[in-house]
């Protein structure tokens, strides 16, 4: 497991600090850390702390915030940027967008688990200007080309 360096902004997230919660995996929650209780209108988005930032520091891995399937299932609560994307050189608090989507409104109580973070790696790449590609077996074809006869 690779360690990440991470800096506790709300000290209400010193003994809670985002975990896996099995040994499988992928995602760590984030929590809203707020005072009180925010009431998300239908259609509304707010912008919501999580109480931590992160410094990655390697360009070859990068974070990204992702909907709890649970939240967006069953309270229609996903994220205003539908991913974020969190740069390895970024060092502020990690901010949830946080949307609602539904047609009722929702209510976020403080410290609730409300998306999830996931790290990944990333290939950084320079480009070589080209007049012609090799051949490849889709070449142009794509939206639904395939399986056509
Ligand atoms: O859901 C998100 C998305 C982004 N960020 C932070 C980390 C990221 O590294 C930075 C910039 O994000 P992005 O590049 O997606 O936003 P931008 O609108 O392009 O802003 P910038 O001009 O700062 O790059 O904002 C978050 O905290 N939460
Ligand atoms: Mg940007």
């Amino acid at each position: 497991m690779k360690n990440i360096a991470v800096k506790i902004l709300d000290p209400r997230m010193k003994d809670q600090l985002p975990a896996y919660a099995t040994p499988g995996s992928a995602g760590l929650d984030l929590r809203a850390c707020i005072d009180e209780p925010i009431t998300i209108q239908a259609g509304q988005t707010v912008l919501i702390p999580t109480g931590l930032a992160i410094h990655l520091a390697d360009p070859n891995y990068a974070a990204m915030i992702l909907p709890r399937s649970g939240m967006g299932h069953k309270n229609g609560i996903v994220l205003g940027n539908l991913v974020g994307l969190i740069d390895s050189d970024y060092q502020g608090q990690l901010m949830v967008s946080t949307w609602n989507r539904g047609n009722k409104e929702f209510t976020l109580q403080p410290m609730e688990r409300l998306a999830q973070l996931i790290i990944v790696p990333v290939v950084q790449v320079g480009f070589e200007v080209v007049e012609e590609f090799g051949d490849s077996a889709r070449g142009e074809g794509g939206f639904g080309s395939t399986g056509k006869h």
